[in-house]
């Protein structure tokens, strides 16, 4: 469904019935990113939202549009619509930073937390500074070069270099659903929500008081190390490192990782 958002036309969708699950996608997804796990969580109202600049969600031509804390706000803004006062998180890499943001901005509105291979942003203004310089590159390099040739290098990053194993058909869908953004949108949503851009959120971990789970690849060393980092700082948190799996556990492991998101998700319940 299409939504009017602080000023801005979201495309977000919404299936299945009970637990209420959030699911936020990383840079250069969609809420098609969460398709193929649904068969594994009947039990959840799933709401699963295009951010901005991805998928069918506008694109604004202000990269200041993009900035973490309104793409914050604009969550509030959709749960409202939706008439949800509290909700579960999940957020995937880029999503995974703001699932942070909005549970530490509205951690009443936060039942659980699921971060998968994902940071609090970077500690100093140095890491911060030059990441958004090679971060603006890189959006230049989308704008002058086009979406396809951005892809084309992006899916060849070490970062998703297990991804390369994956069955074709797997890695064409992640493919077709990269080339569908546009040039504007991925390069605003680099220059406004990019790790250099947003705050750190290191020294806030301590004041979240609901459980979060932290989901990183055992192959993602980077990832893994920042989520191990975290689970020091953050009050109630578990760590669970996927054997075999890469960054995008949810691609490459789609049943274990949703098998870890249920289980988190009904802790406790009788
Ligand atoms: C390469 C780094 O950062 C990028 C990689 C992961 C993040 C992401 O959302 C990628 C999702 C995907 O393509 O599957 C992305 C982000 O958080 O914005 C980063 O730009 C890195 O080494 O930090």
């Amino acid at each position: 469904m299409t939504m009017m958002v602080n000023g801005v036309c979201y495309h977000a969708e919404q299936y299945g019935e009970g637990e209420p699950l959030l699911l936020l996608h990383g840079f250069t997804g969609s809420a098609d990113t969460w398709r193929p796990l649904a068969p594994f969580w009947p039990d959840f109202r799933v709401m699963a939202v295009d951010l901005l600049g991805h998928g069918r969600t506008e694109a604004p031509k202000d990269a200041r549009r993009y900035r973490i804390e309104h793409a914050a706000a604009d969550l509030a803004a959709l749960l409202d619509e939706w008439g949800v006062e509290q909700v579960n998180v999940l957020g995937y890499s880029m999503g995974g930073r703001l699932a942070l943001a909005f549970a530490v901005w509205h951690p009443r509105r936060v039942r659980r937390l699921v971060l998968e291979s994902s940071s609090p942003g970077l500690e100093t203004e140095e890491e911060r500074r030059a990441r958004r310089e090679a971060d603006e590159a890189l959006a230049r390099k989308i704008e002058t070069e086009g979406v396809r040739a951005f892809v084309d290098d992006w899916e060849k990053i070490p970062l998703f270099a297990t991804q390369q194993t994956l069955p074709d058909p797997v890695r064409a869908a992640i493919r077709r659903e990269r080339l569908r953004h546009t040039a504007t949108g991925l390069a605003n949503s680099l220059r406004g929500m990019g790790t250099g851009v947003q705050p750190s959120f290191w020294e806030r971990l301590g004041e979240l008081a609901m459980p979060v789970l932290l989901v990183c690849g055992e192959r993602d060393e980077k990832f893994c190390r920042i989520a191990a980092q975290m689970h020091e700082r953050l009050p109630n948190s578990e760590l669970i490192c996927v054997k075999g799996a890469g960054h995008a556990i949810h691609v490459e492991q789609p049943g274990i990782f949703a098998k870890i998101v249920s289980e988190f998700m009904t802790k406790g319940e009788v």
